[in-house]
């Protein structure tokens, strides 16, 4: 194992990961039952003092509503009297669940890989987990083995399965600890002990051999006594599943790529190989109480997706689904806005790459690179691909090198007319709608392929 953080491990990462280039996480469980947070703000650019008290992660429920005083706290009581957090388990009924809809439309969006929630930090399980006895949604709730049933629908449409696991915490089998801002000094309550590391390595163990995740995502980190079995695992994962990618959250010890998550670790979208994680809104579990205000819309998602693309990594858009299977509306809006898009842009974002440094300045921005026209680029061995938005006039100068495109080439991937020639510092287009939220590409032939 390397310590490059270009490539953490030296392991050649599977090109089916890094030409996905979109996934869909799924975060569904117990906690979409209250589906109740603060829709307060993104990771990594919220005051870390009020983080945990006004938690918009919905699927920290659990935590949120035992912190004293909170709004959460008082919701808890108010509406559900204080009633142990385990009801909500056998409250959850998934009665309209169909994962073939599902998959229908993470396919349709462009998603080449899912990756839906096995184990959150409330130990409830998805699938009937060993060591979880009946605390699993097999015995109790929905009565589904949730992870082949979604598996199952993922794979027939020909995408690629991972799993999320809470490694670094588990707050049934783990510690019960509640987490305040002052914890952090006590590592936020993570469990270390043998016994935890034993129970955690097995339900991993058991997701490998039952599902053959391609993606082992893991998160918060593995308890300290454990880490001593993570070589053992890795190898048993890898020789199960050769294709198979491993994140970056086990306290370091082996990653195949490196995640950030909203605005939190984006030093990591510096590596060979990385994933932004986000919700269409500000919670990964569903939050009933985030309006328009706190969602991406379609132009919204779809400028991220483009952005982080254009900068070699992937984008996993986490959507929360309701305790009864549904997606919520406003969710589904954004991946079916997505999907729309995808009919004409796909080829411009699944197995692109960036520009080579050098090949493209800020295409006509601001010095801050956020002024109009918004440019990002993607390129493959034969074309370059301008995504182009907010364009004033519709026309914008595409700051390149001079030679790397035939100006002459020169079309729009949703067929809308464009018009392009070379000016002194890059090459000038001007179409309709290029001043539009949405980006449209327009792709040149490389002057020089390769
Ligand atoms: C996908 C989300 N992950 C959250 C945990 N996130 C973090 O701990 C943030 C973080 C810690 N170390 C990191 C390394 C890289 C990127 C983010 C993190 C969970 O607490 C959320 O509930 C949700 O599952």
């Amino acid at each position: 194992m390397t310590d490059d953080p270009q490539s953490p491990t030296g392991r050649p990462v599977p090109a089916w990961f890094t030409d996905a280039k979109f996934g869909i996480f799924v975060h569904w469980g117990a906690y979409s039952v209250p589906a109740w947070a603060e829709p307060t703000g993104e990771l990594g650019a919220t005051d870390p003092e009020v983080w945990f008290a006004h938690n918009p992660y919905a699927e920290w429920y659990w935590n949120t509503s035992q912190i004293e005083g909170s709004p959460a706290w008082e919701h808890h009581r108010a509406v559900y009297g204080g009633r142990p957090y385990d009801d909500f388990l056998d409250l959850w009924r998934a009665e309209s669940f169909d994962p073939g809809d599902w998959a229908d439309l993470f396919a349709r969006a462009g998603a080449r890989y899912v990756v839906p929630t096995t184990k959150h930090h409330d130990g409830i399980a998805l699938w009937d987990a060993p060591g979880t006895g009946t605390r699993n949604t097999v015995h109790r709730g929905p009565r589904r083995d949730l992870v082949a049933d979604l598996a199952g629908a993922v794979r027939a449409r020909g995408l690629r399965f991972g799993v999320y696991y809470s490694g670094g915490l588990d707050w049934y089998a783990g510690r019960r600890a509640v987490i305040r801002h002052e914890d952090r000094i006590d590592d936020y309550g993570r469990p270390h002990e043998a016994a935890y590391a034993a129970y955690a390595l097995r339900q991993v163990r058991d997701l490998i051999d039952r599902y053959r995740p391609d993606v082992l995502w893991n998160d918060i980190g593995w308890p300290d006594l454990g880490m001593a079995d993570l070589p053992g695992m890795f190898a048993g994962y890898y020789a199960a599943v050769p294709e198979g990618v491993v994140n970056d959250r086990w306290d370091g010890a082996h990653a195949d790529y490196l995640t950030s998550e909203y605005q939190a670790n984006r030093q990591n979208e510096t590596a060979a190989a990385w994933e932004n994680c986000r919700g269409v809104g500000l919670s990964f579990g569903y939050n009933r109480n985030e309006g328009p205000e706190d969602l991406l819309d379609t132009a919204g998602a779809v400028r991220l997706l483009v952005d982080v693309v254009s900068r070699g990594g992937n984008l996993l858009l986490n959507v929360g689904p309701k305790a009864d299977g549904t997606l919520p509306e406003e969710q589904r809006a954004v991946l079916e806005g997505i999907a729309s898009w995808m009919t004409h842009h796909a080829a411009a974002v699944h197995a692109t790459r960036p520009l080579e440094p050098g090949d493209a300045v800020p295409g006509g921005e601001t010095a801050d690179g956020e002024g109009p026209p918004w440019v990002r680029w993607t390129r493959d061995d034969r074309h370059a691909y301008a995504f182009v938005a907010g364009a004033p006039g519709g026309e914008a100068v595409l700051k390149v090198r001079p030679g790397l495109l035939d100006p002459a080439t020169a079309a729009r991937l949703d067929g809308g007319p464009v018009s392009a020639a070379a000016v002194s510092d890059g090459v000038r287009v001007a179409s309709p709608w290029l001043d539009a939220p949405l980006p449209a590409a327009v792709r040149f032939s490389l002057a020089s392929p390769g």
